[in-house]
């Protein structure tokens, strides 16, 4: 399915907004997500050369051998950042507002990745609070890895940005309101690779990544073109989606369909392994502030609307969303793992 592409460059940090060029594009982006949570952006500010030196850098990594690789086993972290190993996730019914169903696939996705996030010393006041999620990230034994990693990320928070921007206009707000919200906002990278079809065995039902919607309220994705990702459409219908070189593709998480009543709602997606080729993607999560509660806003309850869902506390629900998809934080995932 070919998605629409929105031109991200009026919201770039130092332009003036609103612009109407911005609230041209804005009112578009709106009339998209009231019909589906997947579009296409050009213009996101992260450069090819960035992108290749990272997607190099990412071929270098999940090429080490395992024992390399579980180095930086995310079970040794924290703060929940580091190598997730194959089958050791199970995103397969991890779908907004049906939780029972997370687990009852017990093979786990046929992937492997590094889940990083911004980087929080020692004396970042949630770091000296102790709150879950901050903290600092793990980094394996390669040369220039750290480096790479880190530009791309900033590029893509630049990215993220210029979304949130463009989303806050599409609601009726200030430019500013996403980013604005009291705290910091996270900004999880996640760097991914699906070895290719032929080299798997895999049980009935797994998938590269099991059908899930996302967590926060937004995520920014970018492949290496070689396919695999499919979304859900309304209809039910299950179609491919087709990153063009350079774009980035965005969908929407689960907080946003709170924040906008359902005007705007996630769809869930899934990654199938391509055959005769390795897939490496890279999605970046945007979570609100860990502390933030988040409520409808008053711009998207007509008059005499009530809210729809109940208020969340970010945080503690992202919290709930891992625990019921990472084996090392869910025993009965686990359990599963060291039988087999
Ligand atoms: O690899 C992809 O294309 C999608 C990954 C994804 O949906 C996720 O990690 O949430
Ligand atoms: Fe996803």
């Amino acid at each position: 399915m070919a998605l629409p592409t929105f031109d991200l460059s009026p919201f770039a940090t130092g332009r003036e907004l609103p612009s109407p060029e911005a609230a041209a594009i804005a009112r578009e982006i709106d009339d998209t997500l009231r019909s589906t949570g997947f579009l296409l952006v050009s213009g996101h500010g992260v450069a090819d050369d960035v992108r290749d030196a990272y997607f190099d850098a990412m071929r270098s990594f999940f090429a080490l051998p395992i024992e390399k690789k579980e180095e930086i086993a995310i079970g040794r972290s924290a703060c929940h950042r580091g190598y997730v190993g194959f089958a050791t996730e199970t995103l397969e019914g991890a779908l907004a507002g049906d939780e029972d169903a997370v687990g009852t696939q017990l093979a786990g996705d046929m992937k492997e990745t590094i889940d990083t996030g911004i980087d929080h010393g020692p004396d970042h006041p949630e770091v000296i609070a102790g709150t879950p999620l901050h903290g600092p990230n793990q980094w394996p034994d390669l040369p220039g890895f750290r480096e790479v990693v880190d530009v791309y990320r900033d590029a893509m928070i630049e990215a993220a940005l210029r979304m949130e921007r463009a989303l806050s206009m599409a609601l009726g707000l200030e430019p500013t309101f996403l980013e604005g919200q009291p705290g910091e906002t996270m900004f999880h990278l996640r760097l991914i690779h699906y070895p290719p079809m032929e080299t798997l065995t895999p049980e009935p039902g797994q998938l590269g990544c099991g059908a899930h919607t996302d967590y926060g309220t937004l995520t920014l994705l970018a492949d290496d073109g070689n396919g695999g990702l499919q979304v859900r459409q309304r209809s039910g219908e299950w179609t491919d989606v087709v990153v063009p070189d350079g774009q980035l593709v965005v969908n929407l998480g689960d907080l946003m369909a709170i924040w906008t009543n359902d005007r705007w709602v996630s769809n869930p997606h899934r990654v199938v392994n391509p055959p005769g080729v390795d897939r490496y993607s890279s999605p970046l999560f945007v979570t609100p502030p860990f502390h933030l509660r988040i409520e409808t806003l008053e711009t998207c309850l007509a008059p005499g609307e009530t809210p729809r869902h109940e208020p969340m506390v970010t945080g503690p629900y992202l919290l709930s969303r891992f625990d019921g998809t990472h084996s090392y934080r869910n025993e009965l995932l686990e359990a599963h793992n060291s039988a087999t």
